[in-house]
């Protein structure tokens, strides 16, 4: 599930001339027809519709049917409600996010759950948490999609990770190209979270191809 996972909603797809909202429903076509493994709906930032409820909702819906038509699944990051309300199949929380006691303590079903990882430490301490899925591991490199990001942790943080024998499932994410998500895999990861990569792509089907390749 964490090969090539895909993050993005409609203030990542505002380069491209159009509707936002359709262009992101079209880049995630174009990569889920690419065979992205995973995507995570993340409307965030003032460009987004996070200020209305309702849009973002319905734009979730339409990620998910989607997601639903090629098997992938439909990950939400942050909005725990939104999440559990359309039964996504999981949520992803930073470190300052909803805990995840609270968040099974809401849902039915366990949801696939994933916590971004960004020191040694927070591995450590969530390493042999049964109900925590997979880390979300960076930012691995500067990047520009997300503007209050930790601090850049290098992608020899992931060799690091396997060294200390922490072998919880964990994606890298954070200014990944198509050029160094073989290397990170060698190093460790189980795969490439990315927003950027794909969203801003030319040409997704290479792209997610290459973002793939071992
Ligand atoms: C797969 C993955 N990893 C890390 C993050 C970052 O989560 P967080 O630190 O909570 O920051 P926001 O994405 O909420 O701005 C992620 N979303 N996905
Ligand atoms: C959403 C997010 N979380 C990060 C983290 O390090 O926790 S980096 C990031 C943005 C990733 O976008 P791009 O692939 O365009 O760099
Ligand atoms: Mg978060």
């Amino acid at each position: 599930m964490l090969s090539v996972y895909f993050i993005a909603g409609s203030q990542d797809c505002r380069h491209l001339p159009g509707e936002p909202t359709e262009n992101l429903l079209t880049i995630l076509q174009r990569a889920l027809e690419a065979g992205i493994t995973c995507f995570q709906f993340r409307e965030k930032g003032e460009q987004s519709l996070a200020c209305d409820p309702q849009l973002k909702r319905r734009l979730a819906l339409k990620c998910l049917q989607l997601c639903r038509q090629f098997q992938v699944p439909f990950i939400v990051n942050d909005d725990v409600e939104l999440a559990l309300s359309i039964q996504a199949d999981g949520i992803h929380v930073g470190q300052k996010d909803t805990a995840v006691e609270t968040i099974l303590r809401n849902a039915r079903n366990k949801p696939i759950i994933g916590l971004s990882i960004n020191t040694l430490a927070q591995a450590l301490a969530n390493k042999d948490r049964q109900d925590i899925d997979y880390f979300g591991v960076g930012p691995i490199f500067p990047t520009n999609s997300k503007a209050d990001h930790s601090p850049v942790v290098g992608m020899n943080f992931i060799r690091q990770i396997r060294q200390l024998g922490i072998d919880k499932p964990c994606v890298a994410i954070g200014g990944i190209k198509e050029e160094s998500a073989a290397i990170l895999r060698r190093l460790g990861t189980d795969g490439v979270a990315v927003i950027s990569a794909i969203s801003h792509s030319v040409n997704i089907a290479n792209t997610v191809k290459t973002l793939a390749q071992k």
